[in-house]
């Protein structure tokens, strides 16, 4: 297609910058795959070290029953006095070293849970904000289920889960000491696993309950947030939290439910353990008298009992929660599996603002509803464009696909005839202006927002971008200026004004293509005057320029129009030709039916 690819003319006027500076530079790239392998071979390398330190602790461990062992074998039958303080210095120093080694090994779980939260918590973050283009962003919930991993690295659980590959080992000497104090605790074992089965089985469905009413109420409370000042002024706020309470109360209902049941299993399990110490002792004893073992090894056989059954116990108890970490895992490394790394795109140099929109489909996902139908148009460079139509023609949608923000479901959006996805993301950001229907501002002073939060952004930079979208003025009469602080609500600025520096936020960087959708719907007439000259500045700086609207004050500032009616291109060209084929189509309906879909918008528009 005919566009040349010479250097476009700075928007001061200034000659174009030489070839390399014409490239943008690339950011850091974030290489989600790799940063997920990285985690784990750490991890893996650490907990390698835990199970290092855990045999040992566990080898240790026997030290005791050991100790025990021999002074009612050598001490009591030697009454040798410096065998005695021999095996306690021996025993002391065993139990020093089992100490700091079992310390070690929870301080690096510690470590690894922290490092796990700082590696990934940035990639998880920026992977969900790129998924949430796909859906309505519950991706932003797996950061909490890295929260989740995180706790579960520093619970007893993994710790018991460790522990229990030597259980088999100290059930192994139980068995040595007698024969049937080894059966003792291997049946209590399999008893406790039954309980675990059981526990299992009659609570997962009250906790699966208890999560689901508890994620409703989080969601109710996050939209209440949100919507405070309506549910304020419409006194919505009995309504709002009987329906928080509601959901609040079926979650605490299900979870009193399940933990009851949680409850009958963990006594009867910790009952039988307790019996199974006395069999241990009772039975030792008997034995004992019987002449077949000594009073100390029944001592030991009780303590080895104890080590073998403390870590299953724990296990089972643990189970669930390794169930949930294990779930919020596979959600993390999905997530950052699919996310896209964003570094394998070449660096272009800056486009002029040629688009080209090629037979773009759109069906959203889970529907049959066709929005846009196969639409193909093109707009040459600084090209001003006005998308008209009635409400739910798909104008909106059209606007958020040319910026890239939704996917089409087939056909291909191009910016100098390379499509949108086949851009560096950063830099078809920095390329693009966007203001959205609904201007949303960050946390923060005007200035930041206009510059999208980029520190490196320069005060000329800033002031280009609001003297490009006519504000300047409108923020000079702000007691603050630049440096007003804006709330998260918008707060202190009115609908237009949040409207107004949206419109500067979307000119920042010199962007060669802007779309600004119904960017005078909070406007005054001071405003509406500000948006056209706006218009007439992108114009003259060679912007590409696309402007959704209802009304007919912006059509006299484009050069073309389009109507979108049902999500096809009803009329498309310039603009004196499509307003009088509107005046033309509008005439006989006038007089013989009622006005025709589009008829509205068009009334009072300039010819
Ligand atoms: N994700 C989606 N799922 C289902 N339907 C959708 C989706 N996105 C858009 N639509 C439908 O597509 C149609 C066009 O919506 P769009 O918001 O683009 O209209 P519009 O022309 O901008 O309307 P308005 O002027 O009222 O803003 C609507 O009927 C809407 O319900």
């Amino acid at each position: 297609m005919g566009v040349k690819n010479v250097p476009a003319k700075d928007a001061s006027g200034s000659p174009p910058a030489p070839p390399s500076a014409k490239f943008h530079k690339r950011v850091a790239p974030l290489d989600y795959t790799r940063t997920l392998a990285q985690m784990k071979s750490k991890l893996r390398a650490n907990l390698a070290f835990v199970v290092l330190m855990t045999c040992a602790t566990n080898i240790l461990i026997l030290a005791v029953p050991i100790y025990l062992f021999q002074i009612s074998d050598r001490v009591f039958t030697s009454r040798s006095i410096d065998t005695l303080v021999m095996l306690t210095i021996v025993i002391l120093g065993a139990i020093m070293v089992q100490t700091i080694l079992d310390a070690l090994r929870r301080l690096v779980l510690m470590r690894s849970a922290v490092d796990v939260a700082a590696r990934l918590g940035a990639p998880v973050l920026s992977a969900a904000a790129q998924a949430s283009l796909h859906s309505n962003g519950r991706e932003y919930q797996v950061l909490g289920d890295l929260g989740a991993l995180r706790s579960f690295l520093v619970s007893g659980t993994l710790l018991s889960f460790l522990d229990v590959p030597f259980a088999p080992i100290f059930m192994l000497v139980v068995f040595l000491i007698h024969p049937h104090l080894g059966m003792i605790v291997v049946g209590t074992a399999a008893l406790l696993a039954v309980f675990a089965w059981v526990n299992q089985k009659i609570t997962s469905d009250g906790f699966r309950r208890a999560n689901m009413a508890q994620t409703r109420a989080n969601l109710h409370l996050e939209s209440m947030s949100r919507n405070s000042q309506i549910i304020n002024a419409m006194a919505m706020i009995p309504e709002a939290v009987a329906i928080w309470g509601r959901d609040t109360a079926q979650s605490l209902k299900a979870q009193i439910e399940a933990q009851d049941r949680n409850v009958y299993t963990a006594s009867l399990s910790r009952m039988f353990r307790l019996f199974t110490q006395i069999a241990m002792l009772g039975w030792g004893a008997w034995l004992s008298l019987d002449g077949q073992i000594t009073g100390g090894m029944v001592i030991a056989a009780s303590i080895v009992a104890g080590r073998a059954l403390a870590p299953i116990e724990g296990a089972i108890e643990g189970w669930n929660s390794f169930l949930l970490a294990r779930g919020a895992y596979d959600r993390v490394s999905n997530l950052l599996a699919s996310a896209k790394s964003r570094n394998d795109k070449l660096r272009l140099p800056k486009p002029l603002g040629r688009l080209d929109v090629e037979r773009l489909l759109y069906v959203p996902q889970g529907t049959k509803h066709v929005v846009l139908n196969a639409l193909t148009f093109s707009l040459a460079p600084g090209d001003q464009l006005a998308i008209i139509g009635n409400s739910g023609a798909g104008k909106t949608t059209l606007g958020k696909m040319l910026v890239g923000s939704i996917l089409p479901t087939s056909g291909a959006v191009r910016l100098d005839l390379m499509d949108l996805r086949n851009w560096d993301p950063r830099q078809l950001g920095e390329i693009l202006g966007y203001l959205p229907q609904d201007v949303q501002l960050f946390p923060g002073t005007i200035k930041a927002n206009i510059a999208r939060m980029r520190e490196d952004a320069s005060d000329e930079e800033i002031h280009r971008a609001a003297d490009l979208a006519d504000v300047h003025d409108m923020i000079a009469s702000l007691p603050q200026g630049y440096e007003t602080v804006v709330s998260s609500d918008g707060a202190p600025l009115s609908g237009g004004q949040k409207q107004r520096i949206g419109l500067a936020r979307a000119f920042f960087g010199d962007p060669k293509f802007v779309v600004l959708d119904e960017p005078n719907s909070n406007l005054d007439t001071l405003g509406d005057a500000a948006l056209v000259r706006a218009l007439g500045h992108a114009k003259r700086s060679g912007i590409t320029t696309i402007v959704v609207t209802q009304k007919p004050s912006l059509l006299s500032a484009v050069d073309k129009i389009m109507l979108l009616s049902e999500g096809n291109i009803a009329l498309f060209g310039w603009r004196d030709q499509v307003l009088a084929e509107l005046e033309r189509r509008k005439r006989p309906q006038q007089t013989q039916v009622p006005p025709q879909a589009h008829a509205p918008e068009l009334q009072g528009a300039p010819a």
